[in-house]
């Protein structure tokens, strides 16, 4: 359902230099406009030679041959090379048409008008030749490509210095609850501090989206509603946290229920078992439960996949593993339970309960383990799914 909530929602694209692209998602196909390596180039310091000339030298029958040229990397005019004679060459320096190998220096006595050569590689050794990492013309990487650093050095080295992506979704983010109050400021009895806008804001910028965080509000169905209409005509989705339950003041519930247009339903699933998806004023909403844990699971589960989707991101999921349980877990029948675990490369540790208020226990978490709906024990060892969120490994 979000997905195809934002699905509609995708922004466009824009073209950005590739100095701010790290982070973002190609649009277009990057071809290569040079082949990699654009030329065929020394991979050593050394002598550029006729293997015909240099094969044979050993240090009982060293070769000596005249210097012809000195060939430092940027050289731009590289004169052949004559039979019975080598050049200098230094790494990343053009190779010589009629050179078929490169003796590193530390095989000769490294000489400049003429050098002694006392091995040398096999033929053909020490060239770097033109296309064989990526032949011009062919694609460098794909649409749906997040750039990273490597990604942004390939571009780069095709010479791109800009590149089309996809326009990163504008999420408003909205907590609501009159018992939050800012970080920062004293606690009266019964408050606590409000959290979930800056998690959800920084789960919302890593997956790519552009998020604005809304001054939380109190549990008030007009201000609620004046807070969400007020800025909703620049969002292409808006995330409001608690007030989706049962209790007696539901305020994203009773203010989007009334509308007709945001569905609330129970999932199947611990955490996030609340939920509630629509739109309002035709921009799509995710209401999300507003325990902490609840609310970041949540995130990962529906909105994540659904937001990177939407930036075109070929494969938007996270990648899950399978590994063995340290330790026994029960679990309840009839819901898929997303527990919070450490999963070291091979096993994977549950860090706390399935309370979902437990955020100290889900900051120490770099994976979610899943127990499916029709398991409700597992003992150790047994072998389960397990999610790699943020930190994973680290
Ligand atoms: N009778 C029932 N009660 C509850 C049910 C139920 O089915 N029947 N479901 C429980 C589940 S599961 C969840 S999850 C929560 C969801 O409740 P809400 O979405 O209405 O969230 P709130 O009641 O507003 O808050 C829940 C909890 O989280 C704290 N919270 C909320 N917002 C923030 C924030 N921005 N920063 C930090 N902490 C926040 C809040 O203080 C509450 O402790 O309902 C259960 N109840
Ligand atoms: O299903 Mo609720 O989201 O755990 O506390």
């Amino acid at each position: 359902m979000v997905a195809d909530l934002l699905a509609h929602a995708s922004p466009g694209t824009e073209e950005v230099p590739l100095t701010s692209a790290a982070g973002r998602v190609l649009a277009e196909d990057v071809h290569a406009a040079v082949p990699l390596p654009v030329f065929t180039n020394s991979a050593m310091d050394g002598y550029a030679a006729r293997w015909a000339d240099v094969g044979a030298a050993s240090d009982s029958a060293p070769v000596s041959l005249p210097v012809a040229e000195d060939l430092p990397a940027g050289r731009t005019d590289v004169p052949a090379l004559a039979p019975g004679t080598v050049h200098r060459i230094m790494t990343g320096a053009p190779v010589p048409e009629g050179a078929d190998v490169v003796v590193p220096v530390e095989a000769t006595d490294g000489g400049t008008g003429t050098v002694v050569i006392t091995s040398s590689p096999a033929a053909g050794s020490f060239l770097r030749h033109a296309g064989e990492d990526l032949a011009a013309g062919t694609t460098a990487l794909p649409a749906g490509t997040v750039l990273g650093a490597s990604q942004l050095g390939l571009v780069a080295s095709v010479g791109r210095s800009s590149v089309v992506v996809a326009r990163r979704p504008r999420v408003l983010v909205l907590s609501t609850g009159t018992e939050l109050v800012a970080p920062g400021e004293p606690l009266a009895p019964g408050q606590i501090y409000e959290s979930n806008s800056l998690l959800l804001a920084t789960a919302v910028d890593a997956a790519g989206g552009a998020a604005r965080t809304l001054h939380f509000v109190p549990d008030d169905v007009d201000q609620f509603l004046a807070t969400v209409r007020a800025e909703l005509a620049d969002a292409d989705l808006l995330i409001t946290s608690g007030g989706v339950s049962m209790g007696a003041y539901e305020v994203v519930k009773d203010a989007f229920g009334a509308l007709g247009t945001v569905e609330f339903v129970g999932v199947a699933m611990q955490p996030g078992g609340p939920q509630g998806a629509g739109t309002v004023d035709g921009v799509p909403v995710v209401t999300l439960p507003g325990n902490p844990v609840s609310s970041f699971v949540s995130f990962e589960v529906f909105v994540r996949p659904a937001l990177r989707a939407a930036l075109g991101i070929t494969d938007p999921g996270r990648l899950r593993t399978t590994a063995r349980l340290a330790g026994p877990l029960t679990s309840p029948a009839g819901r898929r339970q997303f527990l919070r675990g450490r999963y070291d490369g091979a096993g994977v540790d549950l860090v706390g309960g399935p309370g979902s208020h437990l955020v100290a226990h889900l900051a120490r978490a770099n994976s979610l383990v899943v127990v499916p709906e029709d398991v409700t024990e597992l003992p150790a060892g047994s072998e389960v799914e397990v999610v790699l969120i943020e930190g994973a490994l680290q």
